[in-house]
């Protein structure tokens, strides 16, 4: 078995919030059954769909797609902060590829990565700076969206890039499920806000405290039943998982951001890590979902998704 799969949501509130002990221990053993996976699979490479949430990329200059050459981590929510081991010449490489195939693609050498691309990476393998990974950002937050049809083809090209490798590649998507977390849209914004937006590099330690102070009292407020936020969506939710197990990734191209806005959440997009991934691995063979756990958790704000596929026999 050449290539395998995990897609799972990713939250900064994971050491923030305290859902109750036995949804905490659910999550946790759904990341030890992702170790294990990851464990005995033993990738050379693996390639991690992330999204972000403006802390790499801005409206200054927002690409749907973007391969990293080179990368490191902004340590938002105390996420991992510094470089990664990112095997450039492949990146290189794979980029080119996916270009050919008529799919046009930002590449960055100097990307920043937050806490929505690297968190998985953190649970599974301890870090970035251990198993070489090429990041690759899907947008997911900042309209105009490309059609999901087209997430499916850029995993489609990344996935045939790597189908007669002598490597064993991961592919990871880090993100969604429903969830409406309180990060800003252009479309709503304050003028503090869209400039946060434009141009928020590099915040100060006092914009990003309460940034995070933010999104972690709303989270005790979702709990709570008092937040101003969209409610999760286990229906939708469910349904997105039953076209990931099905393998019929076509199946993805029905899926719509104004749609996804108006019943899954502004963070719903998140999904669109999982189309590539689950695209990417489908491009290498038929495969099947192995592994599936799903609830959703307040606390965390989101329809927490954790699954593994690998490829037929
Ligand atoms: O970027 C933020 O401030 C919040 C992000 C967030 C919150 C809850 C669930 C998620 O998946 C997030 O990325
Ligand atoms: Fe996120």
């Amino acid at each position: 078995m050449q290539q395998a799969l995990i897609a799972m949501s990713h939250s900064p509130l994971l050491e923030h919030t305290n859902p109750p002990e036995d949804v905490k221990a659910a999550v946790d053993a759904a990341f030890e059954q992702v170790r294990a996976f990851a464990k005995e699979f033993n990738p050379d490479l693996v390639v991690n769909f992330g999204p972000d949430h403006y802390n790499g990329f801005f409206y200054d200059l927002m690409p749907p797609f973007c391969v990293g050459y080179e990368a490191h981590g902004t340590g938002d929510y105390d996420s991992w902060a510094g470089p990664i081991n990112v095997p450039t010449t492949e990146a290189e490489k794979l980029a080119q590829y996916i270009i050919d195939q008529d799919i046009d693609t930002a590449i960055s050498r100097k990307m920043e990565v937050d806490h929505g691309a690297v968190q998985p990476m953190e649970i599974i393998f301890g870090g970035l700076d251990t198993v070489p990974v090429i990041p690759i950002f899907v947008n997911s937050v900042a309209r105009p969206f490309t059609k999901v049809s087209r997430v499916r083809k850029f995993g489609q090209a990344v996935g045939e890039y790597f189908k007669d490798s002598d490597k064993k590649v991961l592919f990871i998507g880090s993100g969604g499920l429903s969830h409406d977390p309180p990060v800003p849209q252009i479309a709503t914004a304050t003028e503090a806000q869209r400039a946060m937006l434009t141009n928020g590099r590099n915040p100060t330690p006092e914009a990003r405290a309460a940034r995070q102070a933010n999104t972690i009292n709303t989270a005790i407020k979702f709990a709570a039943g008092e937040a101003d936020i969209m409610d999760l969506n286990p229906e939708w939710d469910r349904a997105f998982l039953e076209v990931c197990r099905s393998g019929n990734v076509g199946g993805f191209d029905a899926y719509t951001a104004d749609e996804m806005d108006a019943v899954a959440g502004h963070s719903s997009h998140e999904v669109r890590t999982w189309v590539a991934a689950y695209s990417a691995l489908r491009a290498c063979g038929e495969y099947e979902v192995n592994y599936e756990f799903y609830k959703p958790i307040k606390e965390y704000i989101a329809g927490f998704g954790v699954t593994t596929a690998v490829l037929k026999k």
